[in-house]
């Protein structure tokens, strides 16, 4: 059963909780900043195993020391979903142990 699409009030109260997240579009997302090449490659590893649990999958561009996330809910027409911010709720709870700013 695809999640509703959310109002984009809720969706901007929610990202009050996820610092560095904005709203663009229909798409949540940010780009975060790692210590090293290696470090932002085994963050974007954790965030492919995590996607892969959650059956939910962001676009991920792996950079020099960034990794930049963008993510919506395909199966909902493309818009943001509890899905989406559940996936991004838990890329934020890993992301500092990866040296993530
Ligand atoms: C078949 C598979 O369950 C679906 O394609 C999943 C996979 N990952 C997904 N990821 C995202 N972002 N939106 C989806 O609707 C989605 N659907």
């Amino acid at each position: 059963m695809p999640a509703a699409p959310l109002p984009r009030n809720e969706i901007e109260d929610r990202l009050r909780e996820l610092p560095g997240w904005s709203l663009e579009g229909d798409r949540i997302g940010r780009t975060y900043r790692l210590p090293s090449h290696f470090a932002a490659a085994a963050l974007a590893m954790h965030v492919a195993a995590i996607q892969d649990e959650l059956n939910h999958h962001s676009d991920l561009t792996l950079g020099y020391n960034t990794v930049a996330l963008w993510v919506n809910s395909h199966d909902a027409g493309g818009k943001v979903t509890e899905k989406d911010l559940g996936l991004a709720a838990r890329v934020a709870a890993v992301a500092p142990g990866h040296g993530a700013e």
